[in-house]
């Protein structure tokens, strides 16, 4: 059920709206001031606005408010609705990022077309730019070689670390496959090796199927194994004789049922050098095709890529309206070493969002082996330069990590560090033109203070 929001001062009009809408199948909320229209965007999932241009008295109307609303929901659709004589002001709104006005007295037909369309634009909108977050598959385009092996029916082993993104790119190469709209089974392997042979491959009695088996469940689709490098030797038996025959027996089974799905798997980059461990036609099977993902920190030009991208998605998730992250704070993020990889990094980012009460988010946010890692890394930079232009640095780095801790309160700053306010300010200032001569002499990173 999607649910409405109306924000109109005129009480008739909101229960006029939210009896139509309600009929409808909406669910609808109601706001009549500024106020109440914000608290219920924070506290109620709304999926659709409509907003009355001359809302409110003094300085604030509908396009206020809309403006406000956009802030901190950009991808809600906002319909306006102007009476007589607020035309220009509703042309205004649509100006500013209303999705459509509609005009009082309401034509039904046109209020509800319009309350549809906006739902389905924002759905699509959102889909485009989550692409398949829900699913957590992989939000940039895949390896060329994988793109390939997607397309077709092979099965592929996604090899890498705790965290590196297997299961995401795995369903991410279902999503390019023409299996895409059948059935998915995500199977974990040590759950798998708690099942028996009537769960795993069904069982007839008398001719009559009396239970379905798991992998044929799958049938026509894709099964994912997760972390075939725990499956016990029995399982790795019933794969192996699975693959070979392109079907299963059901226990008591006399004919063979032939098996239309397609296997993709995940394991530890370990698994490689431990073929003697396994069942030998399971090994080599499954390894046919493997390709193994970098952890994180070897290629940390990624990195930058999925914080903008993880930061969009919380951002979308716990709507909040965040600016990017400044040079300094991102540079440190950069340098960290993210043992857990993207796990850890998406933990770090959703955790900085929920956290922030800013619209930007500051050292604090994050969680502190992070920054202390960046003090270690901020050691390393300076030995690079002359001591004054390192004891600048220092000072830049010093006073920008106060800054963010005191959310940017020059005064407190200056009374914690001993020194006058004013005194810091010229500190500042002095820092901020220091900085930008170092920066072009040797390209060190720094923000503005
Ligand atoms: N597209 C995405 N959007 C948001 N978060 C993502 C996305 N892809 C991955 N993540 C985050 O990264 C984590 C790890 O991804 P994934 O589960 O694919 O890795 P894995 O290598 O299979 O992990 P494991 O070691 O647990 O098997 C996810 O749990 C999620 O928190």
């Amino acid at each position: 059920m999607h649910t409405i929001l109306v924000v109109d001062d005129d009480k008739e009009i909101c229960k006029t709206l939210k009896g139509i809408l309600g009929d409808e199948g909406f669910k609808t909320h109601i706001a009549q001031t500024p106020d109440e229209a914000m608290k219920k965007l924070k506290s109620e999932n709304i999926q659709l606005i409509l907003l009355d241009v001359w809302f409110g008295k003094d300085s604030w109307d509908g396009v206020n408010l809309l403006e406000q609303i956009k802030q901190i929901s950009p991808l809600i659709p906002i319909i306006m609705i102007s009476g007589h004589g607020t035309l220009e002001l509703a042309v205004k709104a649509i100006k500013r990022g209303a999705y459509d006005f509609l005009e009082k007295p309401f034509d039904l037909d046109r209020l509800l077309l319009s309350v549809r369309h906006g739902l389905e634009h924002s759905q699509l909108h959102i889909h485009k730019v989550m692409a398949t977050n829900e699913a957590k598959s992989w939000p940039f385009p895949l390896a060329s070689s994988l793109t390939r092996l997607a397309a077709t029916d092979a099965r592929v082993l996604i090899l890498g670390e705790n965290g590196t993104g297997k299961t995401s790119i795995v369903k991410e190469m279902v999503q390019l496959s023409s299996r895409k709209d059948k059935s998915v089974l995500i199977l974990e392997a040590q759950e798998l090796n708690t099942l028996g042979n009537e769960e795993l491959l069904g069982i007839e009695r008398d001719r009559v199927v009396e239970r379905v088996g798991l992998f044929e469940k799958a049938q026509g689709g894709t099964i994912i194994l997760r972390n075939v490098d725990t499956l016990s030797d029995k399982l790795q038996k019933v794969l192996s004789e699975l693959w070979d025959l392109n079907g299963v027996y059901r226990v008591n089974g006399k004919n063979l049922v032939p098996l239309n799905v397609r296997f993709l798997a995940t394991a530890q980059d370990t698994f490689l050098s431990k073929a003697g461990l396994f069942f030998k036609e399971f090994f080599d099977r499954i390894t046919l095709n493997y390709f193994v993902l970098k952890v994180l920190r070897e290629h940390k030009e990624d990195i930058k890529l999925w914080i903008e991208y993880l930061m969009s998605f919380f951002s979308l998730r716990y709507q909040k309206f965040l600016k990017p992250l400044d040079s300094v704070t991102l540079r440190a993020l950069q340098l960290y070493e993210w043992p857990g990889n993207i796990t850890q990094l998406s933990n770090v980012i959703e955790n900085a969002v929920i956290v922030a009460t800013k619209d930007t988010l500051i050292a604090e946010n994050f969680s502190l082996p992070v920054m202390m890692q960046f003090n270690n890394s901020m050691h390393q930079d300076l030995f690079s330069l002359s001591l004054t232009d390192a004891r600048c640095m220092f000072e830049h780095f010093y006073i920008s990590y106060r800054l963010s801790e005191e959310n940017g309160n020059v005064s407190i700053v200056a009374r914690k560090i001993g020194m006058e306010r004013s005194a810091l300010h010229r500190k500042i200032k002095h820092l901020n033109e220091k900085r930008i001569e170092i920066n072009q002499k040797s390209g060190f990173f720094s923000s503005t203070l």
